[in-house]
């Protein structure tokens, strides 16, 4: 059965094309070097305010990608589709777009790119119409063989939409040899390498899938007899769905009238979760493994100040995400903790800007200091990562000239040594400061009277274990051990082409 598609897709931007145009047309972005964050998913299934839900949830997730969003809703007859650049607020708010998002079953998408353009062709969901009916995914993560398998499947005939690995999945989906949709959806994950945590619709299904090891996050949510699949629990919430429990690693789950079937396609392994959602990614008020986000932060706060204490007047969190391990510190070393840095609600996670110059004038615009609590202290500035160093340069330099006598920093995770491929998108090597310099040599290029980073030992001892079992890491926690979990194929097959799509989308 093939059933309409009703694409009210944006087909022009200014900022999409804008961004194009600064990075060169149709490239298939690899560990370029902006630190990103991530996508968020949602999903749901048998609410007649699908879409409705979705844009709520989204907006909750809004903090895991804020450069495009998208809802594809079926509504009985027909699927809908809205995908645009931008934030959720600035479009689904509007009556008239929900109202075009008709269906009970819905699922959305908020995008920060890790491979192909900020550009409206690889806006999620992605929508294909197979031989099994229309079908529509939107993931989080990246997949480290998809390009090797674009590369085959361009060479078999197959014609890309899209630069985003994600439409890899599409083409396997409609390639199986299965009959039933499931059975394609598991062939076609089987082939693919990485990390996803995946939502999908049919016509009659919401389907939910997580890698083997299950690096990125899913959670499973009821809403009265409806059920929601989102990537953190801070969606469940603003819905009102109850927490039912996290997708397995390596489990699919198939929701339709009868309710929810999991499926567990892969042998089976420990989950490694990618430590990085504690640290930086998730909202505070998440819930994983049982305890918040912020609490687990508080935690690895008090092990900095254990290991790393310093003599100092006051606390300064570096805004937003360093202040919970800054109130953890604080509370564990008994010294005040002070918000010595007002941050701009109007610009949102780093600023997003592909040459240096916009991102340091990004951090400017982001944190002003507030002098009263500064002039004539020593200081202590608690933030949660050092990726290139712009944040906590610029900020050191602020506080000195706010008048601090002395600035110490303290980082709540270890130096990040390798990048990432996992849907993290931290800059290739060259760009990481913990790559390139020692201790001595950060302290140094950050300006700082001393620095220092929690131990590996002491984010595990954070979220609950006596350290990292070397036998059996517990988390993906390659960007600090340069242990990666899964096969690099792109990265270790023959030259990724920098080019693949000579298409430039100016609008
Ligand atoms: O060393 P850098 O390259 O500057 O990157 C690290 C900074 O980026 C992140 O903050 P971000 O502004 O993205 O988000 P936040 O407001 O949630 O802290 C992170 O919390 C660090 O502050
Ligand atoms: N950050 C992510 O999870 C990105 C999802 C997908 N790889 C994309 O580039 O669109
Ligand atoms: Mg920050």
């Amino acid at each position: 059965m093939t059933q309409r598609l009703d694409d009210t897709d944006c087909t022009s931007d200014d900022d999409a094309s804008e961004c194009a145009k600064l990075q060169g047309p149709g490239y298939l972005r690899y560990g370029d070097d902006r630190l990103r964050e991530e996508c968020g998913v949602f999903g749901i299934f048998g609410h007649p305010d699908a879409a409705a839900l979705t844009a709520l949830g989204l907006h909750a997730l809004q903090h895991r990608g804020q450069e495009a969003c998208g809802i594809v809703s079926y509504d009985g007859q027909q699927f809908n589709s809205e995908r645009r650049m931008g934030l959720v607020g600035d479009h689904f708010s509007r009556a008239n777009v929900i109202e075009r998002l008709k269906g009970h079953i819905a699922i959305g998408h908020v995008r920060y790119s890790t491979c192909g353009d900020p550009v409206i062709r690889n806006v999620q969901p992605l929508f294909a119409d197979i031989s099994t009916g229309g079908f529509a995914v939107a993931h989080n993560g990246n997949l480290t063989n998809a390009v090797t398998l674009r590369q085959e499947l361009i060479s078999s005939g197959a014609i890309y939409q899209s630069t985003s690995d994600t439409e890899v999945i599409l083409h396997l989906l409609s390639r199986s040899k299965k009959n039933r949709v499931v059975e394609r959806f598991v062939d076609a994950i089987r082939q693919i390498e990485g990390a996803y945590a995946l939502v999908s619709l049919t016509n009659e299904m919401l389907i939910g899938a997580r890698d083997p090891i299950g690096i990125r996050p899913l959670v499973i949510g009821r809403l009265g007899s409806a059920y929601v699949l989102a990537s953190e629990t801070c969606a469940l919430d603003i819905v009102g769905a109850e927490f039912v429990r996290e997708v397995d690693n390596g489990e699919v789950v198939v929701i339709t009238e009868n309710g929810l079937e999991s499926h567990r396609p892969f042998p089976i392994r420990p989950a490694r979760p990618c430590v990085f959602e504690y640290i930086y990614f998730a909202r505070p008020d998440s819930v994983i493994g049982g305890r918040t986000v912020y609490d687990i932060r508080k935690q690895m706060g008090v092990q900095l100040a254990q290991e790393s204490p310093a003599d100092v007047d006051v606390i300064v969190p570096i805004p937003d995400s360093g202040v919970p391990a800054a109130i953890g510190f604080s509370q564990e070393s008994g010294v005040p903790f002070e918000l010595g840095i007002i941050r701009n609600h109007y610009v949102g996670r780093t600023f997003i800007a592909p040459e240096q110059r916009i991102r340091d004038l990004g951090v400017k615009l982001k944190h002003s200091a507030n002098a009263s609590i500064i002039r004539g202290k020593r200081i202590v500035l608690v933030d949660d990562s050092v990726v290139r160093g712009t944040t906590s340069k610029k900020i050191a330099k602020l506080m000195y000239e706010s008048g601090a006598r002395e600035v110490h920093m303290r980082i709540s995770s270890p130096p990040i040594t390798h990048p990432d491929y996992y849907g993290i998108d931290t800059p290739d090597s060259t760009s990481l400061l913990a790559a390139t310099m020692d201790l001595e040599g950060m302290r140094e290029f950050l300006g700082v009277d001393s620095l220092a980073f929690l131990s590996v030992d002491g984010i595990y001892r954070a979220v609950g274990f006596e350290g990292r079992d070397p036998r059996s890491p517990q988390f993906t926690d390659h960007c600090f051990t340069g242990e990666y979990p899964t096969p690099l194929t792109d990265q270790s097959g023959v030259a990724i082409p920098r080019q693949l799509s000579w298409l430039a989308e100016v609008g």
